[in-house]
């Protein structure tokens, strides 16, 4: 697809893992708790009660501020945005307005042509609502329940400049600020809603539409690929694209228009009354920031001689980066290309994260490859048995040991010289095909010892054997 006119930039709304919310005490940790049992006078905006602000909550932000390459302000504050809405019980919200945490960043990507900086407008700090819980559809629901709980969450909202072209482009720039995030220790990738975007997107010339609340990245990607297409689709009709706001509805993979309500967008900012403004910029020169996806790319790189493909990939996320260096002590080259390119696909498929893999049942396996014992046919074979076991809730058997179960240690010299001698003699058409110089025949000659083996014969060696054989009888004819 085309996307030469394509604008896209995106506010990514991000929950920071601190123990205590943004604004009181309580606990952030709700997970499997009652609704409202995680609330105090502040979190559930009671009147008389007074916010004070988190240290740890602005420590992670400037750690991300820094991380994204950003200025933090010398002096910012909060504003109350205004609006009426029932998981938001103080009919405000508590964020930042015209002067942000931070502002003026970047973040490189791997663009459609090649490495290209994003550039970050600001960050801001702001509270979470609480949580609406729709008793049957979000239409024609009988009731709603609000749960309190996230009420208060520390959130950090990240807004770039459109300078993103395509959805691809929108999504890599999602999987590369994630892994930034991830490595900085400040959020929890796994836990529901942590991080949630509203994706806005215009064609050169047209309104900007903005679509709320995606809450997966692979959503931004279908959310904004829908949109290039409807607003197409408009502006070939001759009619004109509308600046609105649009839900994107994951079921249907499509987006609808926001009823206009929902659209009230004055939102009377104001200070935040009971808030000083905050002079934290000194801090920054403390932070001490881990090492970064690039980084680590770099080092993975020179350390154990990655491709740049390879490595782009294993620093994709901070647990696959650790699982890597983990297993490389084996043999680096061989699990870089075991993880990216094997391993990686079939936890995809299971739908399964890196931490399902034990580590020293990969080192074993990357040991059998290592030491030639068994082909990489065998070594996916393996790795295919490991994965369904733990998706049958056994325990995974070791690589070695299922070698020996299922006799995949590759077959010997003289087994496979006696096994291509009786493949000769039980195909003599392909034989004389191969003769007569039809290239394919030889493959259907390995393929046939394959079977006879089961896979265990290294493909290389055995269609030296066989070419060997072959042109032998040839000579004696
Ligand atoms: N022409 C455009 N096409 C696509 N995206 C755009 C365009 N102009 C601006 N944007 C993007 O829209 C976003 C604007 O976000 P911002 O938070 O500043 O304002 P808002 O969406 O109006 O307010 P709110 O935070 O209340 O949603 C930015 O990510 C910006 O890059
Ligand atoms: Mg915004
Ligand atoms: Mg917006």
């Amino acid at each position: 697809m085309e996307h030469e006119d394509v604008i896209i930039g995106l506010e990514i709304h991000c929950q920071l893992n601190t123990k205590s919310k943004l604004f009181c005490g309580c606990s952030t940790d709700f997970r499997d708790d009652e609704p409202n049992t995680h609330t105090c006078p502040v979190c559930l905006g009671l009147p008389g009660s007074m916010p004070v602000v988190n240290k740890k909550v602005i420590e992670f932000a400037m750690r991300v501020a820094k991380a994204l390459n950003c200025t933090v302000l010398k002096e910012c504050d909060f504003s109350r945005k205004n609006y009426f809405y029932p998981d938001l019980n103080k009919a405000y919200q508590i964020t930042q307005y015209d002067r942000p945490l931070a502002e003026w960043g970047k973040l490189m990507i791997e663009g459609e042509d090649g490495e290209r900086d994003i550039r970050i407008t600001r960050i801001h700090v702001e509270e979470d609502p609480g949580r609406s819980v729709h008793m049957g559809t979000t239409d024609r629901g009988k009731y709603t329940l609000i749960d309190y709980n996230r009420a208060g969450i520390p959130l950090i909202e990240i807004v770039t400049e459109p300078d993103l072209r395509s959805p691809k482009e929108a999504r890599r720039f999602l999987n590369k600020l994630r892994a930034t995030l991830e490595y900085l220790n400040v959020f929890d990738s796994e836990k529901e809603g942590s991080l949630r975007v509203d994706a806005n997107i215009s064609l050169k010339g047209s309104g900007r539409v903005e679509v709320k609340n995606i809450s997966s990245y692979k959503g931004v990607e279908k959310a904004l690929t829908f949109e290039i297409t409807r607003q197409r689709n408009v502006i070939r009709r001759g009619q004109v694209v509308a600046r609105e706001t649009r839900h994107f509805l994951e079921a249907r993979g499509v987006t609808t228009s926001s009823r206009s309500k929902e659209e009230e967008n004055d939102y009377r900012y104001f200070p935040e009354p009971d808030l000083m403004p905050m002079q934290v910029s000194d801090w920054v020169d403390g932070i001490k920031l881990p090492e970064l996806p690039d980084a680590r790319r770099e080092r993975f790189m020179q350390q154990y001689g990655c491709s740049l493909e390879h490595a782009r990939t294993l620093t994709g996320g901070l647990k696959l980066a650790e699982f890597y260096e983990g297993v490389a002590k084996t043999d680096a080259g061989l699990a870089a290309t075991w993880t990216a390119d094997y391993l990686l696909g079939e936890l995809n498929y299971r739908d399964f994260s890196i931490d399902v893999m034990p580590p020293a049942h990969f080192i074993d396996l990357i040991t059998l490859l290592k030491s030639d014992t068994i082909t990489d046919k065998s070594g996916v074979e393996i790795l295919r048995t490991i994965l369904d076991q733990i998706k049958a809730g056994e325990k995974p058997e070791m690589p070695t040991k299922i070698v020996a179960r299922l006799g995949l240690a590759k077959t010997g010299g003289d087994e496979i010289s006696t096994m291509v001698r009786e493949v000769i003699a039980e195909n003599p058409q392909p034989v004389a095909d191969y003769h007569a110089g039809k290239g394919p025949a030889l493959n259907f000659l390995v393929g046939q010892v394959m079977k006879k083996c089961r896979g265990r014969a290294d493909p290389g060696h055995l269609n030296v054997l066989l070419r060997e054989e072959l042109d032998k009888l040839q000579g004696v004819e």
